[in-house]
């Protein structure tokens, strides 16, 4: 049977001060060991979810509950309820703390009050994972953004999170840096961590998602496996997202043909687009 890590039930949100709620009645549920990709417009409240998934804000109405239990907002609750919902901002600048690239990766084992050796090993396995081992006693303001990005990712991930909620992880990356993170997410993906990616790259959605979500204007659309999302063709078109390339590129004429010579196009066209 399906198990839920995350609901949230007709849950409302208004920045301070906004005229419009970001979320508006959002009713959805993360499935346990996926790999969902959420897709919408810009401002149609992906961040916002976010936010509110790992207690940053709390909902104005509704409901959001951690494995079956309601969020409580108290300091001891919230951080342990860091520790298991990870969340990777959009922008790296909101996120590094600290004055190196080493100290910002072990800011957060620190916390946790984990014996140094084992901070040690988790941060320099990071420093190897995420390409940073040249520059792990660089200041953190003297890097690019991809740079940023990637001491970002890898400050959650050395947490090891039960869920990993990703705002559009590759922005900024390079297309070896998106690989190796592609290939990273893989692997924590196998040890039974639960991935929520927010994206606009409906080609990556296609490539890596088992589980779609469509949101907007702060509400649920549509959601579902990418074979039965990305037939409700109409539907996206309206919410001007479109279906991903390699999708239209076999299904051009709505008919989604199944057989061997088909699978061979699939695997061709798919190889064209590699990211891992
Ligand atoms: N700090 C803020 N104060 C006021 N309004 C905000 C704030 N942050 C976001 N909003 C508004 O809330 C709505 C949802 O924004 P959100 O950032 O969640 O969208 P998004 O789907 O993540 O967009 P994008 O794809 O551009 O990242 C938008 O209308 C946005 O303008």
């Amino acid at each position: 049977m399906q198990e839920w890590l995350l609901e949230f039930e007709q849950v409302h949100y208004t920045y301070p001060g906004a005229q419009q709620s970001a979320l508006n009645g959002l009713s959805v549920r993360i499935p346990a060991r996926k790999r969902c990709a959420l897709i919408g417009q810009n401002g149609c409240g992906k961040s916002t979810l976010f936010l509110l998934a790992n207690g940053l804000y709390k909902p104005d109405k509704g409901t959001i509950s951690w494995q079956g239990k309601r969020l409580q907002y108290n300091r001891d609750y919230l951080t342990t309820l860091r520790q298991k919902v990870g969340l990777i901002f959009q922008d790296p600048e909101q996120q590094l703390v600290a004055s190196t690239v080493e100290e910002d990766i072990s800011y957060g084992l620190c916390n946790l009050q984990l014996p140094e050796a084992e901070i040690q090993q988790r941060v320099e396995q990071a420093l190897v994972e995420f390409g940073l081992t040249e520059l792990a006693q660089r200041p953190v303001h003297h890097l690019s953004l991809g740079q940023k990005k990637r001491v970002s990712i890898a400050d959650v991930m050395v947490l090891r999170p039960e869920l990993l909620l990703l705002d559009e992880p590759t922005a900024y990356l390079d297309r070896l840096h998106t690989r190796n993170l592609m290939a990273t997410l893989r692997k924590i993906h196998a040890s039974g961590t639960t991935i929520l990616m927010a994206t606009h790259d409906l080609d990556l959605v296609y490539r890596w998602a088992d589980w779609i979500l469509v949101m907007d204007k702060g509400r649920l659309i549509l959601e579902g496996k990418p074979q039965d999302v990305f037939t409700q063709r109409e539907i996206l078109e309206e919410l001007q997202l479109g279906v991903p390339l390699i999708y239209e590129m076999l299904f051009a004429d709505g008919v989604a043909e199944e057989g061997p010579v088909l699978e061979r196009l699939r695997q061709r066209i798919l190889n064209l687009f590699r990211y891992f």
